[in-house]
């Protein structure tokens, strides 16, 4: 299964990601976090922040995610990932990929700042350190029409969205094991 997030910087997807995950291990399911920060000081390393350099960025996470999964690694791509194109692109090209929004509103974003990217993105255009291409704030974000689950991390405490990503991951486990069991006894 992949689980691929998607949300503006600071909408808690690392958090809720290394939560649930702590949450699995307890019960020995594994998942592997493919998070976007990470990978883009390795395998993305050449890549910025363009639309076509994001959906890049997307296509390489979807392709590592894709080998784990085969091994029935269940895998979190933690990443912006802005543009319905190459989320719809991830679902039909491999197996059980669930979208999940992790939503936020830019207020309380701004508010968090735990980067200090939103301060840098509302300096005044001749400013040196303006940030030009922050998703959300002069940068697109093309929130999911129909994700498979949404999550309010401005409305819902942490404790809370980790439940209901792990309940939501359960039940698709459960999902995905009753459809086999029902191939093999045909
Ligand atoms: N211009 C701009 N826009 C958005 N994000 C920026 C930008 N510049 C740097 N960063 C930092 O890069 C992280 C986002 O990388 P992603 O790989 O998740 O982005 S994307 O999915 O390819 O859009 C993002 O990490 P998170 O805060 O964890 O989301 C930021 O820390
Ligand atoms: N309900 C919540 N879910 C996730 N993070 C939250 C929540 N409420 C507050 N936060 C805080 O918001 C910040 C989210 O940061 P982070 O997980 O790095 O976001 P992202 O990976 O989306 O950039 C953290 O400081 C976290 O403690």
């Amino acid at each position: 299964m992949i689980i691929q997030l998607c949300g503006l910087s600071g909408a808690g997807k690392t958090t809720i990601a290394r939560s649930v995950q702590r949450k699995a291990a307890a019960s020995r399911l594994p998942i592997e976090i493919i998070d976007g920060d990470a990978y883009r000081e390795s395998l993305c390393r050449d890549l910025g922040f363009s639309k076509e350099d994001r959906c890049e960025n997307i296509r390489r996470l979807g392709f590592v995610a894709s080998r784990l999964s085969d091994h029935g690694v269940i895998c979190i791509i933690s990443a912006i990932n802005p543009y319905e194109t190459v989320r719809r692109e991830l679902k039909m090209k491999y197996a059980h990929v669930k979208t999940v929004h992790i939503d936020c509103s830019l207020d309380e974003l701004i508010t968090r700042d735990t980067k200090g990217l939103y301060k840098r993105a509302l300096l005044s255009d001749n400013h040196p350190d303006k940030l030009n291409n922050l998703t959300g704030v002069n940068d697109p974000f093309e929130a999911p029409s129909h994700p498979d689950l949404h999550l309010r991390t401005d409305e819902h405490s942490i404790t809370a969205c980790t439940n209901t990503l792990y309940q939501f991951i359960l039940q698709n486990i459960k999902h995905q094991e009753a459809k086999y069991s029902r191939a093999a006894s045909i």
